[in-house]
């Protein structure tokens, strides 16, 4: 194996701080890179060359100032239509084969005047020139519509309105070259083809409108008035003529050329028509066609511009004169019309001339004495912009005719446009101002009708803009503006409105989720001290069961019995006496007085024993008869024994055992032994006394009195009875005795106790430590008295403080329960004491 040796070191070392920052690849692009399509062929590739070879057609230069001028064209009738006239016009002398206007160019005609006419030098050659283009008698529809109709199409498409009139004389051509025939289309179907030619084409925005078909005709009713008739309404097609409004016009939507080259052909048969001399179907009224184009679902300005672009074609009835058309009755009625609004017409179109040359003379307003120029008025005032086409006949007798119109639409050539319909229009389509519009309904005709067109293809643009957008169209939205800002505005209300509300709902959905939380929170806390209560009340009743069992049973026995015995031993000493409540009476004292001397300890006991011993004796004696007194000194003794020395109960202790209630002589220092014979004495005495207090007093009322008014100390006592009636045996025996026996007592006694009252062992521990600590010393040595003594002032502690909240505080009772224990203790310190001695 080769050993290992590492690299050697480079003299220079380039450190990088600023690493090329480049991207890292994600796991995307370097792990899971998608592969590469299986049928990436089909997907053809992007046709740039194709796009970048598509010639884009250049905007039209900007057209000449003529452009700008109103544009008059020419159009000269053949002469050899001639020979179709009727037998009238046949009949006249004819020299027909000479004409008097020659074409100079495409823009001016040369009036030759008859020969007669040059002879009498009424007239001569005149050049009219400046017309816009001037078609020659040979020339066909589709040059007219090419050099007239087709620069008003592109700016019809382009949002422009405009308006083409016909005029000229009678028979000269005019619907000839309006409508034509089937077989030679004039304006109106070749424009209309054209529109829907140019709507196929993809590319042309044509695609995007929608076109309209309305033709209407005013004529005149017997010469007095002017009505308008609806060419292609159904049933009556009088239309509503108020001053200058026209109501109730049917705008046909036309989808393609078929349904409006049928709209056209209907128009035609409704026209009125008459055969005069110079046409066998001349027009006896104005007719107008309009073609309006509305935007296809695009809402933006410029589709809403193009929304109001209307073509207007006007036919205007021939002028003609009386003589050669021969008319006479209605007819000539109607010539007078024709002629009145040709002659209304032309002097609108020479006032607005005028106007123009010298703006300082005003405005004749002439088109409010027809209701076709009323109509027509933007247009003959100029703010708009329109064509007129001039139809002349081209024989020597139609020179007058023809001079006369030549003569009178030769200064039309120089009006001018002030592009004023632009401005107009953009104007309206800025602020879109309908009030101003229903104004122009009133003054003007053609606005009327265009305004009513617009106003239903704002209708149907903004439903077709609300479709789009997915919502629901309103007719209040579409009728009217001020409905409409209402409606959104109260649509903004009610929607803030709702938001609010909803705002609110949810804060109070909110606090409805935290009560929620918080009365769960309660629930289990409830629940919880629920529980606890439940423990506490079952460690109650378990306390108070080991309380009540051990402990009062065995006291309100020891009470009943030291009770029984104290009364029994009064009833010894007063068998006569009758009232029973003496007894408790005295008792009371008896236990106030022991009260007082607790008080006032040693008053009048501990000074000298003797007068002591002699106070308790003469009190004994002197209240003998009374069986209340055995009581009180019962009382007084156990009082005297709390404050009196060992020393002293030697003294009491003899007398007793002698059996002596009054004794003179008292030994001073009896005996423990004494004072216990003694006490046992006493006890006997009373259990011989019971039966007869049983027979005084009923059980219930006595044991309840008993109860209540007896002192503990002598219910420890008659306790200490019961416990004496099983010594008295051996009480008998000589106190020598006593002594040896007392262990052997006590140790029964003591034995016998415990099992009496094994329910202590239940007491708490405290209690039950606290006695054991008292009584394990003293066991040994204490009498079976002395440890129930022991026991009951332990009980008697406990009933005390059990006792306290229900009595009074103050007063008799806590003075007569206190002496009770105490005088016990005493005893029992008495008894052990001298036990131990
Ligand atoms: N350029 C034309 N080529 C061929 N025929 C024509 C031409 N102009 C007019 N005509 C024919 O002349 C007749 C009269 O023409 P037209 O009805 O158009 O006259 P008009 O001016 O409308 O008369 P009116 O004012 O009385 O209605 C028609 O039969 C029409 O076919």
């Amino acid at each position: 194996m080769e050993e290992f040796s590492p690299m050697p070191c480079p003299s220079t070392v380039t450190v990088r701080r600023n690493p090329p920052r480049k991207a890292r690849a994600t796991p995307y692009t370097t792990a899971a890179k998608p592969p590469p399509s299986s049928n990436a062929h089909d997907v053809p590739s992007f046709p740039i060359d194709e796009i970048l070879s598509i010639q884009i057609p250049l905007p039209e230069p900007p057209k000449p100032s003529a452009s700008e001028s109103l544009k008059i064209f020419l159009r000269i009738k053949p002469l050899r239509v001639f020979s179709k006239v009727t037998a009238v016009a046949k009949s006249r002398p004819r020299n027909s084969e000479e004409a008097c206007i020659a074409l100079n160019d495409s823009y001016s005609v040369t009036l030759t005047p008859p020969q007669v006419l040059q002879e009498l030098k009424r007239s001569k050659t005149e050049v009219f020139e400046g017309f816009s283009h001037v078609f020659p008698a040979d020339c066909s529809q589709s040059d007219v519509y090419g050099k007239m109709v087709q620069p008003l199409l592109e700016d019809f498409l382009n949002g422009k309105s405009g308006m083409l009139a016909a005029l000229g004389p009678s028979g000269s051509g005019k619907t000839h070259t309006v409508f034509g025939t089937p077989k030679d289309p004039g304006v109106v179907p070749l424009t209309l083809r054209q529109i829907f030619k140019k709507r196929d084409e993809t590319s042309s925005p044509v695609s995007l409108r929608a076109f309209y078909l309305s033709i209407f005709e005013i004529c005149s009713e017997r010469g007095k008035g002017e009505k308008a008739y609806d060419l292609l309404g159904d049933g009556s097609s009088e239309l509503s003529v108020q001053q200058s409004t026209i109501r109730g016009l049917k705008e046909v939507p036309i989808r393609n050329l078929e349904e409006a080259e049928s709209l056209i052909g209907q128009a035609m048969l409704k026209r009125a028509t008459a055969t005069t001399n110079s046409n066998s179907q001349s027009s006896r009224s104005q007719c107008i066609i309009n073609i309006r184009a509305a935007s296809d679902g695009v809402s933006n300005e410029t589709k809403v511009q193009s929304t109001d672009a209307m073509l207007t074609i006007v036919d205007l009835a021939g002028a003609e004169r009386e003589k050669r058309t021969g008319n006479q009755g209605e007819r000539l009625v109607e010539s007078n019309f024709i002629n009145n609004t040709s002659m209304v017409f032309g002097q609108c179109l020479r006032s607005l001339l005028e106007y123009q040359k010298n703006r300082k003379k005003g405005f004749q307003k002439h088109h409010q004495n027809s209701l076709l120029t009323r109509y027509l008025r933007d247009y003959l005032e100029g703010k708009k912009r329109m064509a007129l086409i001039i139809t002349v006949k081209a024989g020597e007798e139609d020179y007058l005719d023809t001079s006369y119109l030549l003569k009178q639409a030769s200064p039309y050539m120089k009006i001018k446009f002030d592009n004023i319909e632009e401005v107009c229009n953009k104007r309206q389509l800025k602020t879109f101002p309908r009030v101003e519009k229903n104004k122009k309904m009133k003054l003007s005709a053609p606005k009327t009708s265009q305004i009513a067109e617009t106003v239903s293809g704002e209708k149907n643009q903004i439903t077709q803009e609300v479709n789009l957008e997915g919502k629901k169209a309103h007719q209040t939205y579409k009728s009217s503006p001020k409905l409409e800002d209402n409606n959104e505005r109260e649509h903004i209300i009610m929607r803030n409105f709702a938001k609010v509300v909803w705002n609110v709902l949810k804060q109070y959905n909110e606090k409805l989720k935290v009560a929620e939380g918080d009365i769960c929170s309660l629930k289990e806390r409830l629940k919880n001290e629920q529980l606890k209560s439940r423990e506490l009340e079952a460690e109650l009743i378990n306390l108070k069961s080991n309380l009540a069992e051990p402990c009062l049973p065995e006291v309100e026995a020891l009470v009943h019995q030291v009770e029984v015995d104290t009364s029994l031993a009064n009833e010894n000493t007063n068998v006569g006496d009758d009232d029973p409540c003496d007894l408790i009476e005295s008792r009371s004292e008896a236990t106030a007085e022991e009260r007082n001397e607790s008080s006032l300890p040693n008053k009048s006991v501990v000074p000298g024993l003797g007068n002591e011993e002699i106070s308790w004796d003469e009190e004994k004696c002197a209240k003998q008869d009374d069986p209340c007194n055995l009581v009180d000194s019962t009382s007084e003794v156990t009082a005297e024994g709390c404050n009196e020395s060992p020393v002293r109960n030697k003294n009491l202790v003899p007398d007793l055992a002698n059996g002596q209630e009054c004794d003179d002589q008292i030994d001073p220092t009896p005996s423990p032994e004494q004072v216990e014979v003694r006490l046992i004495n006493n006890r006997l005495s009373n259990i011989q006394t019971k039966s007869a207090v049983s027979r005084r007093f009923p059980d219930s009322e006595k044991q309840e009195r008993h109860r209540r008014l007896l002192p503990a100390s002598s219910r420890l006592l008659a306790e200490e009875m019961n416990d004496l009636e099983i010594k008295d045996k051996q009480i008998e025996k000589p106190q020598v005795k006593l002594a040896e026996t007392r262990d052997q007592e006590k140790s029964e006694s003591t034995q016998g106790r415990e099992i009496e009252i094994p329910a202590r062992e239940a007491e708490p521990a405290s209690t039950k430590k606290q006695r054991n600590e008292q009584k394990k010393p003293r066991r040994r040595l204490q009498p079976a008295s002395s440890v129930l003594l022991t026991r009951e002032i332990n009980t008697l502690e406990i009933e005390d403080d059990v006792a306290e909240p229900k009595g009074t505080r103050g007063g008799k009772k806590t003075i007569v329960t206190q002496p009770r224990s105490q005088g016990s203790v005493t005893l029992l310190r008495l008894l052990t004491s001298n036990l131990h001695l």
